[in-house]
């Protein structure tokens, strides 16, 4: 393919920005006027006479519904004159666009002199450049309002995953595939597809990883079952803005084929794929089995060059490299900040407090960026390549001497701090004898000030708390370490290379994207702020605004004020105020995720699927009827190699939609589908949790959610559950994690009744869900706990009186032995609120209460039972003489009845006496008479 050479490329880019500008204005050069950058805002953000801008900034675009914060730009403070200075250097754009294809490109440099538009600047030359316009045929001013949605699309707030990394990572790409050994099999289609990939591949990201998603229920972990929660996410939303610009309707024939490079790519970036990918990559080149000429060998040399493009940062020259380092850890430690604040485990990647930005870099270089960039060189084997591994090694080096140098300082801070401890002790000592330290130690408090200098951060003042945030080293305060001194340089370089080797494990990746050693470990962090501190919920506190966005503007004021104002010191005593009386309710259970649901969110996609397998087909017949008649520039071929191809592409593009299709309803990209099965099956609990807190306002509205400014939990898998369960090499528990979350496992889903009581009671200051929640059959977990964390009220029934009162026993009590909190909160873990861990204790305390008088009752119970003895003695006595009695009855009943029955005999006999003496007196007459 041919490189134009430098005059062309002027000629040709200036037409670009000529043809972006309106017919009546093409006279005039970008940089002519002072009316070209309203101009230019007006054709693009204005076209259709609407102002989509504004209306998406409004609306949100996205699912994280990123309210883009609009850049500052420095000329922007002469608003009033705006002529004076041009935001965009034409002449610098040119001049850094003409060397778009060198490894020392600076992305920072290019977005400086286009007034903050690197990427549209950028991704519309290329496309110029690569001849994609006239090959595809597409509107340039469609081509640019794609751009700038894409950069809409990036946060501007985080530091590292924002649009100036899409330049970055679409200018490595570019760089990639203009290597020889790929750019001469490369089709049009494929080009598109890696730039487009390239630029979205991080499109709405929030600037935090999976890991974290997960811990705070966000809805796009529970919409992509926490399965490459971001690159779904991403490739989504690059085919939502395909659609919306209204390219995708210019390349209708293309667009599934497209689209399906593009997701696959973007996927691909997933880095807890990256073992998948090495292994393949080592495999084919092991046994030199790469063919270009297959498509779907290309395909997979893009997710190569995409997946390396993306961690390219440490290849680049050492003064670009620095700086995307310190960005993408400050990114990292904001993150730790938030967790932190969250009451999370902090990501050991993620602690400011424990790791620096030499220390992860060392550990990123050698375990994630070397092994990719060695295969990838092997692969290459070119100018480029040589370059990129010769930066690599240079680049370590400086991040070891850093590391290194750190070493020392820490080491120099601990001897001094623990000379100065001991000076302290010796002092003590030497009083008596008053040598040199005797002298000075004249006056204690002349002693203090210099003991108070010598002292260095390194060791923590325990009653200091605000230090407690400046401390970065682990010496511990009492006693010093006097002993261990001398190998404490040796230890701490030990311990670093494990730490590291732990943090970048190849299996885990912990740190980068989608899994946090931490979390999986149940580690608590050191630095758990005090309960004071404590924002409102891990349920709902998201670090950005932007990805809280998907409730009420009430709800966004709170979380701005949890999130600015916990931040600040200053703001404690309000936060103190929200957070005493706060109270945790639960909600719906979340929709089951059905493949509906996920078609519902995701109308893009939706629009997308269906059209892919419709129109994939298509795909071919269009291609060649394509005529190749277009400018011999970029990676445009010859007609008979193009029809060549053209049948590889469609043999690729079949066995695309044969995966594509074979993909059941609900099933995800990116995992093996028994994985998917099991995780489905497991999967757990679901029921949402809200935040409930006091009116701020006596706003007349009767709706209760104004009134109680709810803050809707919106994920739905708890993040315990989802650990323990979650086998696809996420997350991995480890034993005793498992056993720290049994304790606390969220379990079922059976809706809570406290929410609509919760609300009854709000409206109208009855009572009436008590009874409801006592008969209630709880499933375990967050909703059997709402009654007792609500407050007394005058009206309160029994069981909440006795639920309120275990409550605040248990309030006092942790005030009392705030050391007891520490524990209970140092063992929590995942995305229960500590609130509900409180509550747990509470129940375990009110339950030991309930116990001693059960206990009293049976001991008094067993007393009765003693003294009932002897009374049952008599009464077996009388019993057996009553029985005894019983027995002479029944023996005198049967003599009396022998005498009842022998009675007839002696009446018989008696009447047979009777009437022998009647014979013998009638004898006696006869005789007589006789
Ligand atoms: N210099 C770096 N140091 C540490 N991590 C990095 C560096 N560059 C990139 N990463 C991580 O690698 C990840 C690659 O994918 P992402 O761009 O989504 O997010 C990136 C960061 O999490
Ligand atoms: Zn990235």
């Amino acid at each position: 393919m041919r490189i134009p050479d430098v005059t062309t490329m002027e000629t040709t880019d200036s037409s670009i920005y000529i043809r972006l500008i309106p017919a009546q204005n093409q006279q005039r050069r970008m940089s002519d006027s002072d009316k070209d950058r309203p101009l230019l805002d007006e054709l693009v953000f204005d076209d259709k006479s609407n102002n989509p801008r504004r209306r998406h900034a409004c609306t949100g675009r996205f699912l994280t519904m990123h309210k883009r914060r609009r850049k500052k730009l420095q000329t922007r403070a002469l608003l009033q004159d705006t002529a004076i200075l041009d935001d965009v250097l034409h002449g610098q754009v040119q001049c850094i666009l003409n060397q778009v294809g060198n490894w020392r490109f600076n992305a920072f440099t290019l977005e400086t002199v286009t007034g903050g538009r690197s990427l549209p600047v950028l991704c519309v030359h290329l496309f110029h450049w690569y001849g994609l316009l006239d090959h595809f045929n597409l509107d340039v001013v469609r081509l640019w309002k794609l751009f700038s949605l894409i950069e809409e699309g990036y946060h501007s707030t985080n530091p590292y995953h924002n649009s100036i990394h899409a330049t970055d990572v679409t200018q490595a790409m570019h760089c990639f595939i203009q290597e020889s050994t790929i750019l001469e099999h490369l089709e049009p289609i494929e080009v598109m597809a890696s730039l487009l990939g390239a630029v979205t591949h991080d499109l709405d990201h929030p600037g935090v990883n999976q890991p974290f998603l997960i811990a705070t229920s966000n809805h796009l972990a529970a919409l992509y079952e926490n399965t490459s929660v971001l690159e779904n996410h991403h490739w989504r939303s690059a085919v939502g803005c395909l659609l919306e610009s209204g390219v995708a309707e210019q390349i209708q024939d293309i667009r599934p084929a497209l689209e399906n490079q593009i997701s696959s790519l973007i996927l691909a970036t997933d880095i807890t794929r990256q073992q998948e990918f090495l292994t393949k990559l080592r495999n084919y080149l092991d046994t030199d089995t790469l063919d270009l000429r297959l498509p779907e060998h290309r395909h997979f040399v893009l997710q190569i060059a995409l997946k390396s493009a993306d961690i390219s940062n440490p290849c680049r020259p050492w003064d670009v490299s620095k700086k995307w380092s310190q960005k993408v850890c400050e990114e990292f430690f904001r993150q730790g900040d938030y967790e932190r604040q969250l009451n999370l485990p902090v990501t050991s990647l993620c602690d400011r407090y424990s790791t620096s930005v030499p220390k992860i870099q060392v550990g990123f270089i050698k375990f994630v960026v070397t092994p990719l960039f060695d295969e990838w060189h092997r692969f290459l084997d070119s100018k480029l390549s040589r370059k990129m591994m010769r930066n690599i090694k240079h680049n370590l080096i400086q991040w070891e001497a850093k590391v290194a140098a750190e070493l020392a300082e820490e080491t120099r801070t601990e001897i001094s701090d623990a000379e100065a401890l001991e000076h302290e002790v010796d002092d003590d000592d030497d009083e008596d004898e008053g040598g040199e330290v005797g002298k000075l130690s004249d006056s204690s408090e002349g002693l203090l000030p210099e003991v108070k200098d010598t002292r260095r951060s390194s060791l923590q003042v325990p009653s200091f708390g605000a230090l407690r945030m400046d401390r970065r080293n682990s010496a511990p305060v009492n006693p010093p370490p006097k002993i261990i001194l001398p190998l404490k340089g040796q230890r701490s370089r030990d311990a670093i290379r494990e730490d590291m080797e732990a943090r970048f494990d190849n299996d885990t990746f912990s740190m980068l994207s989608t899994d946090s050693d931490s979390f999986a470990k149940g580690r608590s962090s050191d630095n758990s702020v005090p309960d004071k501190e404590r924002p409102l919920s891990a349920e709902t506190l998201v670090p950005d605004l932007s990805i809280a966005a998907m409730s009420n503007s009430a709800c966004a004021d709170q979380l701005n004020m949890v999130m600015h104002g916990a931040c600040s010191m200053n703001n404690t005593n309000m936060l103190t105020a929200s957070t005493a009386t706060k109270q945790l309710i639960r909600q719906q259970t979340f929709p089951p995720l059905q493949p509906y649901v996920r078609a519902r969110y995701m109308s893009a996609a939706a629009d997308m699927g269906t059209s892919c397998a419709e129109t994939l087909i298509e795909t071919k017949s269009n291609s060649s009827d394509s005529p190749c008649e277009y400018e011999p520039r970029g990676v445009l071929v010859s007609k008979k190699e193009s029809f060549k191809r053209e049948q590889d592409a469609y043999q690729m593009e079949k066995s695309c939609k044969i995966a594509k299709i074979s993909i059941e309803p609900g099933q995800k990209e990116n995992l093996d589908p028994s994985i998917t099965k099991k995780n489905s099956t497991r999967r757990r609990g679901s029921a949402p949790v809200v935040v409930v807190l006091p009116s701020k306002t006596t706003n007349e509205d009767s709706s209760v959610l104004t009134k109680t400014e709810a803050f809707i939990r919106r994920g739905s898998m708890p993040a315990p559950v989802n650990r323990n369960t979650s086998d696809n090499g996420a997350i991995q528990p480890d034993s005793q994690y498992a056993t720290n979350v049994s304790l606390i496992q969220r379990r079922g889903s059976v809706p809570c009744d406290s929410y609509g009581g919760y609300s009854r009671n709000a409206c109208n200051g009855k009572n009436r869900n008590r009874k409801k929640l006592l008969r209630r059959r709880s499933s375990g977990g967050a909703e059997i706990l709402s009654p007792i964390l609500a407050e007394p009220d005058d009206g309160a029934g029994e069981s909440s009186s006795v639920s309120s009162s275990s409550w605040y026993c248990f309030k006092r009590e942790m005030t009392r032995n705030r050391s007891d909190l520490d524990t209970l909160l140092s063992k929590r873990r995942g995305s229960l609120p500590v609130e509900v861990l409180a509550v747990c204790h509470t129940v375990q305390s009110s339950l030991s209460a309930t116990q001693s008088p059960l206990l009293a009752t049976q001991s008094s119970l067993s007393e009765t039972q003693s003294s009932l003895s002897p009374t049952q003695s008599t009464l077996s006595a009388t019993q057996s003489s009553l029985s005894a009695i019983q027995s002479s009855l029944s023996a005198t009943q049967s003599s009396l009845s022998t005498t009842q029955s022998s009675l007839p005999a002696t009446q018989s006999s008696l009447s047979a006496t009777q009437s022998s003496l009647s014979a013998t007196q009638t004898c006696t007459i006869t005789a007589s008479s006789i």
